[in-house]
């Protein structure tokens, strides 16, 4: 069982994918966290993210326990920056994908199914996952959001730097030639700008209940 949550940043795809996964006893794999680790690893080299080469050389090295997936230096503005122009080469798309694939048919722990959230799950990982939600927001709710959530982690940001941050991804991510953001056809499309996590929650439950006819355990 595969649920696929996508969207753009900080529309709460992470705290839905959670949440989903603890409800359903799912695993969850948050793939922008390998994108992130990609960037950061050619920025620590010294490298350019958007030179093809050097990018798709730090995804061939990046595995499951690379420690770098654990590092607090992966939430940064810089490192989202960093890892929306190592998405847009077309060989780290490729590098990762039999990673995501074999986490979503292979779920961890022998989990009975997997949450992928990121911006081309439901689309090119796993276009026959059972569920599909595609969570957005406007630019200047997601931003407050992320702006909260970095001061929240003691990572000093400015404002107005993230919004622009924000709208630059969100360009990038869209206009991309390889696996650009969009909802897949048979996504259902969830507009978070008025509604709370819980609110969210309740609706991805009602829809992933109306797709496969689970229902979270008590
Ligand atoms: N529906 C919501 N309403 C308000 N804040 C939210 C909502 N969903 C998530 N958040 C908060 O917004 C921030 C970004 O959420 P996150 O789940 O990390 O987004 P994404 O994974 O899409 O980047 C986090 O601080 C999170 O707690
Ligand atoms: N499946 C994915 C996940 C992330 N990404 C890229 O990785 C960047 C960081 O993703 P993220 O999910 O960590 O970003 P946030 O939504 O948390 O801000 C995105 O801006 C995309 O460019 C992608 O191309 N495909």
């Amino acid at each position: 069982m595969v649920v696929a949550i996508d969207g753009p940043a900080a529309s709460g795809k992470g705290t839905l994918s959670q949440r989903i996964a603890d409800a359903f006893g799912f695993a969850h794999l948050d793939t922008g966290v390998l994108y992130r680790a990609v960037g950061v690893s050619v920025l620590r080299a010294g490298g350019d993210p958007a030179d093809n080469a050097a990018a798709a050389r730090a995804a061939y090295e990046l595995h499951p326990e690379h420690p770098i997936l654990q590092e607090v230096a992966l939430r940064t503005d810089e490192a989202a920056q960093a890892a929306s122009k190592v998405a847009a080469v077309p060989e780290v798309r490729a590098a990762l994908l039999d990673f995501q694939r074999r986490f979503a048919s292979h779920p961890p722990g022998g989990a009975p199914g997997a949450v992928l959230d990121g911006r081309d799950i439901g689309t090119v990982v796993c276009p026959d996952a059972q569920a599909k939600l595609f969570v957005t927001a406007s630019v200047e709710v997601r931003a407050e959001r992320r702006l909260r959530e970095l001061q929240r982690r003691g990572i000093p940001a400015i404002s107005s730097d993230v919004l622009e941050d924000m709208k630059a991804r969100d360009a990038r991510d869209s206009q991309r030639a390889v696996a650009p953001l969009r909802p897949a056809v048979d996504a259902f499309v969830l507009d978070t700008s008025a509604l709370d996590a819980d609110q969210v929650f309740s609706m991805a439950v009602a829809h992933i209940g109306s797709k496969t006819g689970l229902k979270p355990a008590a």
